[in-house]
């Protein structure tokens, strides 16, 4: 096994750069570099030499094999945070036999394969060095800490009691077997296939809380929409003027609001036209909003609207230019900014209303196997109601169990591995 190094933090001048060294050679490596090791998982302070010339003071951290973030020997370098300094024991790394530079992700793929995290919990991991946003930072920790790996074992644990009680049967053929198993068999294959389809009603939002929901600005032109857009993210993020038909491309601005991810897409005001460009704007406009998580409704005060998307319960439908028709509750203004923070509150409220009911399983993949798991379990409660022989609804909950070990990457790992890693920086 190689021993591996890199960069732990980000690359740039900073008061502290750490750089990590994780193997059997990684404590050997270190010594060359810094001399005694202070003990096991205590820190200290030691001068960084190469041939003789001190290149840094480094606090020094060692983690023995067994009892590191790796499963292996770690040494972690906290440098200071000089480009001169972490190349220069970067390059001093490089040149000792045995040791060499880390792929993306590779010290969190030993931990992986050193049993130190479960396959959800390195998704999870990822989630938490991607998260932006506070609702986004609780669901990755939720999945880091063990919470889908958890459950998974819990619905594990009654699939394969339900197995055993058919297998026992079917040991036990020749005998006269007095008690039926099927109605026990049957409530822990009900329980768990319940369980599954509330994880997976419960994924779009979980999935929406990583990747952030989609709320469109609609209404008829120079309703104000792309004032507002501006108003909210700050800056001039999309050209406004007094002509209809300005806005055509959907422009995109991606907010924090209260801890939920949120991407505000302006539109092209909706109106039949002539005119080829707009009019492909107005399709494009339709066809996001309607994909749109929330839609709110921009109309002028008497104005109508030839050319509309169907609302759906949780949309907003605001009075636009509330500065000109004396304001308001439901009013708004891009342009005074008055009745923004109302709606900004009235989204938020709605949004978070949605995340409350969020899933543990957070990725298509994880989707994916409790879906199957779920059809295999529906299918064995059918084998039962039928009569089928125990053999064959056994095999079809060892099915279900094999796709609920995935989730946690008990089996099928290596299919996942590359997929789940390519998302991963060097130094993770
Ligand atoms: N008084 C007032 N004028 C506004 C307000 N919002 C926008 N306007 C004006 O209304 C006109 C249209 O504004 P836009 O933001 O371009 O409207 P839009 O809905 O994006 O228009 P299209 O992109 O053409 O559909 C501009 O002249 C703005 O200055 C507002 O809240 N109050
Ligand atoms: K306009
Ligand atoms: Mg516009």
């Amino acid at each position: 096994m190689d021993t591996i190094f890199a960069l732990a933090t980000a690359r740039g001048r900073a008061g502290v750069a750490v750089v990590r060294v994780s193997g059997p050679g990684a404590g050997t490596a270190a010594r060359a570099l810094v001399g005694d090791l202070p003990p096991a998982r205590r820190a200290g302070l030691r001068a960084v030499r190469h041939a003789g010339e001190v290149i840094d003071q480094a606090l020094v951290l060692w983690f023995e094999a067994g009892a590191s973030f790796t499963g292996e020997e770690v040494v972690e370098l906290h440098l200071h945070g000089s480009m001169a300094v972490v190349q220069a024991v970067l390059d001093m790394l490089a040149a000792m036999p045995g040791l060499r530079m880390a792929e993306p992700g590779e010290f969190t793929r030993r931990a992986l394969e050193n049993g130190r995290l479960d396959l959800a919990q390195v998704e999870g991991l990822a989630d938490l060095i991607d998260s932006e946003t506070e609702a986004q930072r609780r669901q990755a920790m939720r999945v880091f800490s063990g919470a889908l790996g958890r459950k998974a074992e819990g619905w594990r644990h009654d699939l394969v009691r339900a197995a055993a009680l058919l297998e026992a049967v079917i040991d036990f053929a020749d005998e006269d077997v007095p008690v039926d198993v099927r109605p026990e068999v049957l409530a822990l294959v009900d329980g768990v296939a319940e369980a599954l389809a509330a994880e997976e009603a419960g994924f779009g939002v979980a999935e929406r809380i990583r990747d952030g929901f989609e709320v469109a600005i609609v209404g008829p032109p120079n309703a104000g929409k792309s004032t507002l857009l501006n108003r909210i993210a700050g800056r001039e993020a999309a050209l406004t003027s007094d002509i209809p038909g300005t806005t055509r491309d959907v422009i995109e601005v991606r907010i924090d609001l209260e801890g939920l991810a949120v991407t505000l897409l302006d539109t092209a005001g909706l109106r039949d036209t002539g005119d080829v460009i707009e009019a492909l704007g107005v399709d494009l406009a339709r066809r996001r909003a309607e994909m749109a998580d929330m839609r709110i409704f921009l109309l002028p005060e008497g104005e109508g609207i030839t050319d509309t998307v169907a609302a759906r319960p949780g949309d907003l439908h605001l009075r636009a230019k509330a500065d000109l028709s004396g304001g308001g509750a439901g009013a708004v203004s891009g342009a005074t900014g008055q009745g923004v923070p109302e709606m900004l509150a009235a989204i938020a409220a709605e949004l978070g209303r949605r995340a409350a009911g969020a899933a543990t399983i957070t990725r298509a993949r994880h989707r994916d196997a409790v879906l199957a798991a779920r059809v295999a379990l529906q299918d064995a409660a059918e084998m039962l109601d039928r009569g089928v022989s125990e053999e064959i609804v056994a095999s079809e909950l060892r099915v279900a169990i094999g796709r609920l070990e995935s989730l946690v990457g008990k089996v099928d790992i290596e299919q996942v591995l590359d997929e789940v890693f390519a998302s991963f920086c060097i130094g993770k």
